[in-house]
């Protein structure tokens, strides 16, 4: 163990200001503040780098797991100095520890969750990477050599809300023999697979990516609820993905005098055809990429929303940054614009990071964000689909509207 990770097992109690001191007397004097225990073993052992297990057990893992049962209120105020340190010497707020833990997760693990201070430090922090890192993204141009062209379709791809750990799961299928091009990472791939409905869920035949599944009924009667909240029969509304049409045979119940429907998927527009959907006189089912299609509508300038839906399979947050785009132009002034967030929910606190960056960035087109808390105390079944997309014991339902 380095001198950096000794000192954060906070041997000495109370924890007090000479921590900060020596903590940052120790960064200053270059140790990384990223500098792993799997790093330090790999030194000991006289190896160049740590073995590639994807485990990365940071001095703030090494804080927060050593944090004293009862923590004083003292404590908890130089625990926050020591976390903005590390922060600002460059920690990183997701890298997973020998166990699979973020440093959120610690913190969630030992009680201190949404609304504390050290949790909503780490929240904090992962907005802000998050947002710089798409800043890195957009502003620097890289300079390939003809050997990087290959990667440039990887490389461009634009991180998911929910890659931080998304990613990790993928990488681990790929080893184990999954198919590298995955349909639930990449839209061109997922666009081309068959699918397959089955009782309760719509699944990629091949790979059994779930595309969506039933558990998530009631949020959608409360997505339908939300579309509904300021308008009634005379409504003109658009839902962005069919799947099971759930949310659609809600959006039925009211009426509305016009339901467009977006649907990209050929399988799932056969389905919508033999169910009858297109006879529905009030129904206009726009077939293609919502990228596509509502470009289309904007240009035509004819039709306006009282609200509109987004839940699609296979795309990224990227894709509904490009998406507030296209709907500032078609959601009328006091219309609704809500989606199925799913956003970083494969973890409690990149859940919490993706729920205020949604916040800042529809804040840029002069909306505000409110959000609906529903508790989800039953974990979904995912028995029958290759891996969960939700692990988070409660659901944040996005309203946005012009402020
Ligand atoms: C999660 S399902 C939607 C579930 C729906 N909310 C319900 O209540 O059943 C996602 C749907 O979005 C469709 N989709 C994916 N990408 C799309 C895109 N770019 N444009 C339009 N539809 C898309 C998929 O084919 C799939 O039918």
């Amino acid at each position: 163990m380095a001198s950096l990770h000794e000192l954060l097992t906070l041997k000495t109690l109370p924890v007090d200001g000479t921590y900060v001191a020596e903590l940052t007397r120790l960064l200053k004097s270059g140790i990384p503040a990223t500098y792993t225990i799997e790093q330090v073993a790999a030194h000991e052992a006289g190896q160049d780098e740590a073995d590639d297990t994807g485990s990365n057990t940071t001095p703030l893992h090494v804080l927060l797991r050593s944090l004293p049962d009862e923590l004083s209120e003292e404590e908890c105020q130089v625990v926050l100095r020591l976390m903005d340190v590390l922060f600002e010497f460059g920690a990183g707020w997701n890298f997973l520890d020998y166990e699979n833990k973020s440093p959120g997760d610690l913190l969630v693990e030992q009680g201190y969750s949404c609304g504390h201070p050290l949790y909503e430090r780490v929240v904090e922090a992962g907005v802000c990477a998050e947002l710089l890192l798409r800043k890195l993204n957009d502003d620097i141009e890289f300079i390939e050599g003809p050997e990087d062209e290959d990667e440039e379709d990887e490389e461009t791809e634009e991180p998911a809300a929910a890659e931080t750990t998304a990613d990790a799961t993928a990488e681990a299928d790929e080893k184990h023999g999954a198919p590298a091009r995955d349909t639930a990472e990449h839209q061109d791939a997922y666009l081309k697979a068959d699918l397959e409905y089955t009782d309760g869920s719509l699944v990629t035949k091949e790979n059994k990516d779930g595309v969506m599944m039933d558990w998530e009924t009631d949020i959608m009667r409360l997505a339908r609820d939300s579309m509904f909240k300021h308008c009634g029969s005379g409504a003109v509304v658009l839902n962005i993905g069919f799947g099971m049409g759930i949310i659609d045979t809600f959006i039925q119940e009211r009426g509305p005098a016009k339901h467009y429907i977006c649907e990209a998927h050929p399988d799932v527009l056969v389905h919508m055809r033999s169910e009858g959907w297109y006879d529905k006189p009030n129904v206009v089912v726009l077939e293609g990429r919502w990228q596509d299609s509502l470009s289309a509508l904007l240009d035509e300038g004819t039709v306006f929303f009282d609200a509109i839906y987004y839940d699609t399979f296979s795309e990224h947050y990227s894709d509904m940054l490009e998406l507030y785009d296209t709907i500032v132009g078609l959601i009328k002034p006091e219309g609704l614009f809500s989606f199925f967030n799913g956003l970083g929910a494969d973890r409690q606190v990149c859940y919490d990071v993706y729920k205020r960056i949604v916040e800042l960035d529809v804040r840029n087109y002069g909306m505000d964000c409110k959000y609906t808390i529903v508790p989800l105390p039953q974990n979904p079944d995912w028995a029958g689909v290759r891996r969960s997309y939700f692990a988070c014991d409660r659901y944040y339902h996005p309203e946005i509207r012009f402020a």
